[in-house]
């Protein structure tokens, strides 16, 4: 993309268009709420799928949708802080699995034809990993902006849900770093196995964690700074593709612990920013729950999961479909001819 092109070219356009979002339809959602009021079935007995069919009505301004376009994007991004020896994995995995991805062996791909979605890739300058965060920030503001811009255009206009998902070896040290310089504690609350860390490893890569953020302190006042001290390109995009969803007013479920941490820039900058957003699911990654909570989101799903690539968000597209099945399908007590309880 030129840089003319680029949607964020400052930190100023970033905070502008956190600081211009738009609202949920308060009069689609009493309609809504009143449409489920009167559905054949107890009052309440459909338990969460009641409140999500209501807040995804509200977001899309209709009181008795339908989900005809759900978009998935990941995007993938490399990550300097490999070389510490923080993954099971070598980073080279990032670009093999863009590759399976392109080909349709990915779990993303099965998932996303189960459900209906469209499913786009993002790699963000793979053969330029972002720089080792113990040493100094991991991206430069042009850089993060350049990685916010993208994700921002990545998101189709005429979507009616998004998911956001990422691949990057190293991410979840990354996310871990971002979860703890927004939302406090001790690093080791943060840090997680990711792709399958033994013990000793585990505690290595908290310490990791930890001098990243004491090399990094003089940004982490700030939630952009901190996401461009000790985030990635596709965590940044990730952020991106939330804000522009905002925007437009499309709903976005969540996936694990890396788009949770990256969603949560927002949450910290302005509480309020992730309304449009239900948490899909409950990553495996520890941190994962301490994150959920901090930002106010009970997940829909708990399988326990921790792949990424959107693909506990995916599954929950399944149960949104199913609530607004219920919700805009089913008949009510008058129509069915139903004695009301
Ligand atoms: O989504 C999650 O909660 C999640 C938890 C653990 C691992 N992952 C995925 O695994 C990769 C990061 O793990 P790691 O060990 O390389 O930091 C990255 O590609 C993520 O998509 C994802
Ligand atoms: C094989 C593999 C697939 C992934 N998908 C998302 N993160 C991943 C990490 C690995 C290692």
């Amino acid at each position: 993309m030129a840089m003319s092109e680029a949607r964020f070219g400052s930190v100023e356009d970033v905070a502008d268009a956190l600081a211009d979002l738009q609202e949920p339809d308060g009069q689609a959602e009493a309609a809504a709420r009143a449409r489920d009021a009167v559905l054949t079935k107890p009052p309440g007995a459909l338990g969460r799928l009641e409140e999500l069919a209501i807040w995804y009505a509200a977001w899309r301004g209709d009181p008795r949708p339908g989900l005809a376009r759900p978009q998935i994007v990941v995007f993938a991004g490399n990550h300097g802080i490999v070389g510490q020896g923080v993954s099971a994995f070598p980073a080279e995995v990032t670009a093999q699995m863009v590759a399976n991805f392109a080909a349709g062996g990915a779990a993303i791909n099965q998932l996303a034809r189960t459900f209906g979605a469209s499913l786009d890739v993002h790699p963000l300058d793979l053969d330029r990993p972002t720089a080792d965060f113990t040493q100094g920030p991991a991206m430069s503001e042009q850089e993060c902006l350049a990685a916010l811009s993208t994700g921002w255009a990545a998101v189709a206009d005429d979507a009616d849900l998004l998911v956001v998902g990422e691949m990057g070896i190293g991410n979840t040290t990354s996310a871990a770093a971002l979860a703890c310089a927004l939302w406090g504690g001790a690093a080791a609350d943060w840090t997680g196995r990711g792709t399958g860390l033994d013990d000793t490893a585990l505690s290595a890569k908290a310490g990791i964690v930890s001098r990243g953020l004491e090399r990094n302190a003089t940004l982490l006042g700030d939630p952009m700074g901190a996401l461009r001290a000790v985030g990635g390109r596709e965590l940044a995009a990730m952020a991106g593709a939330i804000l522009r969803a905002r925007h437009a007013r499309i709903p976005v479920i969540l996936d694990g612990f890396i788009c949770t941490a990256a969603a949560s820039v927002w949450e910290k900058a302005r509480p309020g920013a992730l309304d449009h957003c239900v948490a899909g699911h409950l990553s495996a990654e520890g941190g994962h729950g301490r994150l959920l909570a901090a930002i106010g989101k009970p997940p829909l799903l708990s399988l326990g999961l921790r792949l990424g690539e959107g693909s506990g968000a995916a599954l929950a597209v399944g149960v949104l479909q199913g609530a607004l099945a219920c919700h805009s399908g089913m008949a009510t007590f008058a129509e069915a001819g139903v004695t009301d309880g």
